[in-house]
């Protein structure tokens, strides 16, 4: 057996009991595309990327391993397997898991390296001139997460650092929206997101591809802001608590609005023409078709969520530009009292192609309205919780008119149609993955559509 074989082998029963497996309840199917290697002292650290078959769409892994010829020291929830090679053992363990990998793909990114090819490659980028001096600590962050990420503690000649890099799981040809629009941001000044290290990417071969080649973004570091507690959790709190939090969501529908300034600034802005305004309804039907084939419950508001589809088509659409694309409260950090905006990926189940594309702001603007819903809908719906949600979606509507000067107030049926459209992907969301939540998107579903009748 190759050792390539026998990691394949070792890899197909673990991949899918990991979090980030897309494919939940399917044996894994896998192809190798190919590796890269970075060199290391102590053993041999691999990247591989590996197609999996067994899911409807196939989809593209990146499964970094270290090779070890003895076990690491408290390993053991790192181990992928083992394999005889002549008399030795060879331990297989997952990558961000061992302090070799993880310290020497943020040294590859702060170096700006090119690793070692072997079928595929990558080559590490770097926003600015850092320098480490030593990587004192390293450990992947634990919770639920679409990818893995390794926080660090480092030693700069300018003092400590904290650092996180996110190692991206299910891998798309073309940039990652995560990495270029949140990079962007730090550059014009901004100081709405967590500021940018830099990041490795890589290409492999993909038939599907001109010149039979595709690439994009492997990984990416940030500043790790220690501490800082995410808006989801906050607000909850508040929420349960009683304690009024319109100040808060003022401020970030205003730095919601001005994140959106410096998105549009960076990247552009576009008229609507026909063809998008029809292309944006078109993917609302289509969600709306994909949630009642899961959820039957929604068939029966079908024709008023399509009524309201079909008046905002002849409405007026403000023009586009770059979006968060899947914002809602967990997305924002609060660090020194000022939110954070992180994540940039876009909604995990939509295609990287669309989530690279300029988009209607208004998007972001359902998408956290429909996350002050949730904070109520999560505490059970009662009287306090719904005038709190109210409170606050009223506040940071007020925060993002006043910062933008666009009135969405005015735009309320086209506010409503992405806030719908947004409560029909999470309907899915949860059917597929929470279904004590289901009631959650269900209930607005039902108070939207009773707004339009
Ligand atoms: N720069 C950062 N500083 C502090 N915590 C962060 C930072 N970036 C991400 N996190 C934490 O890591 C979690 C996962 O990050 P996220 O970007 O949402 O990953 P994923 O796309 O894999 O879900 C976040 O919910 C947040 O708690
Ligand atoms: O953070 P992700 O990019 O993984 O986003 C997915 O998961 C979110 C849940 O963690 C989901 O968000 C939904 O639940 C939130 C409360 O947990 C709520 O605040 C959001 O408004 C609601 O959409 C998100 O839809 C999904 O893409």
């Amino acid at each position: 057996m190759s050792p390539l074989t026998s990691h394949l082998d070792l890899i197909a029963p673990w991949l899918g009991s990991q979090r980030w497996f897309a494919s939940k309840g399917h044996l894994p199917e896998l192809e190798l595309l190919g590796s890269w290697q970075i060199p290391a002292a102590d053993c041999r650290v691999l990247t591989h990327l590996i197609m999996d078959h067994s899911a409807t769409v196939p989809v593209l892994y990146q499964v970094p391993v270290t090779e070890h010829r003895s076990p690491l020291t408290d390993g053991d929830a790192a181990l992928i397997g083992t394999f005889p090679d002549g008399d030795d053992t060879v331990y297989l363990y997952d990558g961000p898991q061992d302090p070799v990998y993880a310290e020497a793909l943020l040294r590859m990114i702060v170096s700006g390296a090119t690793a070692i090819p072997e079928g595929a490659d990558a080559v590490g980028r770097s926003f600015g001139d850092m320098e480490i001096s030593a990587i004192d600590a390293a450990r992947v962050l634990r919770g639920e997460q679409s990818n893995t990420s390794i926080i660090y503690k480092v030693t700069t000649p300018n003092g400590p650092l904290r650092v996180i890099c996110k190692v991206f799981r299910a891998l798309h040809h073309g940039e990652n929206p995560d990495v270029v629009l949140q990079s962007a941001i730090a550059a014009a000044g901004s100081d709405s997101v967590p500021h940018s290290i830099g990041y490795i990417e890589g290409g492999w071969s993909d038939i599907g591809q001109p010149g039979g080649l595709a690439h994009g973004h492997l990984a990416f570091a940030q500043e790790f802001l220690a501490g800082a507690e995410d808006a989801w959790r906050i607000a909850l709190r508040a929420s349960e608590d009683g304690v009024d939090f319109t100040a808060e969501a003022h401020a970030l529908g205003t730095t919601t609005a001005e994140v959106h300034r410096t998105l549009a600034a960076s990247f552009g802005t576009k008229t609507p023409s026909d063809s998008d305004v029809a292309e944006t309804l078109d993917s609302f039907s289509a969600r709306l078709q994909l949630a009642i084939d899961e959820v039957p419950a929604i068939a029966e508001l079908r024709g008023v969520i399509e009524d309201l589809y079909s008046t905002v088509r002849t409405l007026e659409w403000p023009a586009l530009h770059r979006i968060h694309g899947d914002y809602h409260l967990g997305q924002v950090l609060v660090a020194d009292g000022h939110w954070i905006l992180i994540d940039f990926e876009g909604e995990p189940m939509r295609p990287m192609i669309e989530r690279s594309r300029p988009d209607f702001a208004v998007r972001d603007v359902a998408g956290m309205l429909r996350s002050f819903d949730y904070v109520a809908g999560s505490l059970g719906s009662t009287e306090q919780a719904a005038a709190w949600t109210s409170a606050a979606r009223r506040a940071f509507l007020s925060g993002y008119i006043e910062e933008s000067g666009i009135d969405l107030r005015a735009h309320r049926e086209l506010l409503d149609a992405f806030e719908m459209d947004k409560a029909v992907y999470e309907a899915v969301y949860e059917a597929r993955n929470r279904p004590d939540w289901l009631p959650i998107p269900l209930a607005a579903l039902r108070r939207l559509a009773a707004r339009a009748r």
